[in-house]
């Protein structure tokens, strides 16, 4: 059945015709973002949810959304959805991290000149007829410092367009580098410095606990008298209160300000100031930005849904439409190797240990090891897949390591995933052939080329004659059909393993008749999803 997608905000159409085009059934409801209880009425037919900033995707709508796998942000900011939640329910989040970016940028700049040269209030009193010829003096802001807290793609932007108007461009971003800040033409400072020197000071941060208030009276009162404010990036940054005093006292000569602290913002002190240019949350809002962030978003969701390839995810690994089909055995092999593990793992799990030697360790690693996570803790969590594994794995406690290394054997490559209790270690090593099946190649240290199947017994036993002929005898006494056979061991009268594949799956009152005999150390049945081995 073609998955189905819901647009429910305002996006260009050329979303829709994108969805039809890839084979995806679409409902374009762009007003349904502002009815919280209808979306919570219809959110469960959808595959897919196709967003701006309007659709608050809250827990409760996720937690409504029993078939949802990709909430799609046309825009940058993913503020409006709820990240850990998504995660947990396995769900993808994706935005369109360039599609505005310019546009957005160019909005910073023209509040930059609006406040200069007070543009919207000039504009005001001409159209009343006033010609108040004097009252409005501007300023030049060739020479001005312009101060950019977070240069990354639209402080960036932002940075190049002030050089080019000939401003001195400084900025605080703890990850620019000095390289980028150099190419941009930019002078790096720290913030208290940025607060300091500038003239015009323009906020290009996500909202995060760390830039929350950001701008408040402490930052204002380090401000030069007549600093001009611009926020084109979220409400939350400047404490609002903190601004309107500061432009009532004069400190703060204007504020160019486009996000808010509560959005819709019908009502705010800001509006009606005279040194305040407002809009209305449009930095994105240009033909070209719309149409660039639907065509993204359509395409990644489109992408995913159909190919199961990954990109921009906050929440998950990036995987290409061109690597999708070849890691698509890889990722099924790192699933089935946590699957084995957390199915004869009975103590919590403190480390896990995933090593990729060889040709997987030049695969998306980051991808491989969610599968496996996945794998790995579904026995305990059954709702789990790629995109909720880690965030349950890191809630859990249990210590995660990654290791890569040459080809080390006769496989070209192949993945080994170490998993340590309190009391013991296990391992399992794996690999997928040209038949892209994945294959157990090493249980416990011994050495075996076994496949996967649905249904199996394994049991962990001495190596001495009888123990075929047992596992024979009580699976054809329970009526379970043994379909193939696989032994193993490290060496004559040693340690060995066999794994039963079955017709169905292997009674659990019969286990303990297995493992009562002296020879069986561990008898367990276990189940792995084979549908798309
Ligand atoms: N007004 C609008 O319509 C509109 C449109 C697009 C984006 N936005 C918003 O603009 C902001 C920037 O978007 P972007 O695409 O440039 O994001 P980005 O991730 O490319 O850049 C953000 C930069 O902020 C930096 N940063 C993070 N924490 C910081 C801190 N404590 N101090 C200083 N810098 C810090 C990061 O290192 C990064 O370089 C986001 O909040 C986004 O939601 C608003
Ligand atoms: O984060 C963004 O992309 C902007 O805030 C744009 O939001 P919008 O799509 O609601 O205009």
């Amino acid at each position: 059945m073609a998955p189905r997608v819901l647009v429910s905000d305002k996006l260009s159409t050329t979303a829709v015709q994108i969805f039809r085009d890839r084979g995806i059934e679409v409902d374009y409801l762009p007003d349904l973002g502002k009815d919280k209880e209808k979306l919570l009425e219809v959110i469960g037919q959808y595959d897919g949810l196709a967003i701006r900033s309007a659709t608050k995707v809250t827990e409760k709508l996720i937690n409504a959304a029993t078939k949802l796998k990709v909430v799609g942000r046309a825009g940058i900011g993913v503020d409006n959805v709820d990240i850990p939640a998504a995660s947990r329910k396995g769900i993808i989040v994706m935005n369109t991290p360039f599609g505005n970016s310019i546009t957005t940028a160019e909005h910073a700049v023209a509040m930059i000149f609006a406040l200069a040269r007070q543009i919207p209030e000039a504009n005001a009193s001409t159209h009343a007829g006033k010609w108040e010829k004097n009252r409005f003096m501007g300023i030049e802001i060739t020479g001005k410092t312009l101060g950019i807290i977070g240069c990354g793609n639209i402080g960036s932007i932002v940075a190049t367009r002030g050089v080019g108007l000939k401003m001195h461009v400084i900025a605080f971003d703890p990850f620019l580098s000095d390289s980028r800040a150099e190419e941009l033409g930019v002078e790096k400072v720290e913030l208290d410095e940025l607060f300091t020197r500038a003239d015009f000071i323009t906020l290009h941060t996500p909202l995060t606990d760390k830039t929350r208030n950001i701008i408040d009276a402490t930052a204002i009162a380090r401000m030069k008298p007549g600093v001009r404010i611009i926020n084109c990036a979220r409400g939350g940054l400047v404490v609002e209160a903190d601004l309107i005093a500061a432009l009532k006292s004069g400190k703060v000569a204007g504020a160019g300000i486009d996000v808010f602290e509560v959005e819709p913002a019908e009502y705010n002190e800001l509006f009606g100031m005279e040194n305040v240019v407002a809009t209305p949350h449009l930095g994105a809002s240009t033909t070209e930005a719309q149409e660039n962030v639907a065509l993204h978003v359509a395409e990644q969701m489109s992408d995913y849904l159909i190919k199961g390839a990954v990109s921009n995810a906050i929440n998950m690994p990036s995987i290409t439409a061109e690597e999708a089909p070849r890691l698509k055995p890889f990722v099924k092999l790192a699933e089935v190797l946590g699957a084995f593990v957390g199915q004869v793992t009975e103590d919590p799990i403190k480390e896990v240990e995933i090593l990729f030697d060889g040709s997987t360790a030049t695969m998306n690693t980051r991808a491989l090891i969610s599968a496996a996570l996945a794998g790995l803790i579904r026995p305990q969590v059954s709702d789990v897949n790629m995109v909720s594994a880690p965030i349950m794995v890191k809630e859990r406690g249990i210590i995660v390591a990654e290791v890569k290394r040459d080809k080390s054997g006769v496989f070209d490559g192949y993945i080994k995933l170490t998993v340590k209790t309190e009391h013991r270690t296990r391992s399992i090593a794996g690999t997928c052939f040209s038949d892209g099946k994945p294959r157990f190649i090493q249980i416990k240290g011994i050495n075996l080329d076994a496949e996967v199947g649905q249904h199996m017994l394994y049991t962990t036993n001495a190596d001495a004659p009888g123990i075929i002929g047992l596992l024979g005898t009580v699976c054809g006494e329970n009526g379970v059909n043994i379909a193939n056979f696989q032994l193993g061991r490290n060496r004559p009268g040693g340690d060995a393993i066999a794994l039963l594949y079955l017709d169905a799956p292997f009674p659990e009152k019969v286990l303990e008749q297995v493992r009562s005999h002296k020879s069986i150390d561990s008898a367990k049945r276990l189940h792995f999803d084979v549908g798309s081995v």
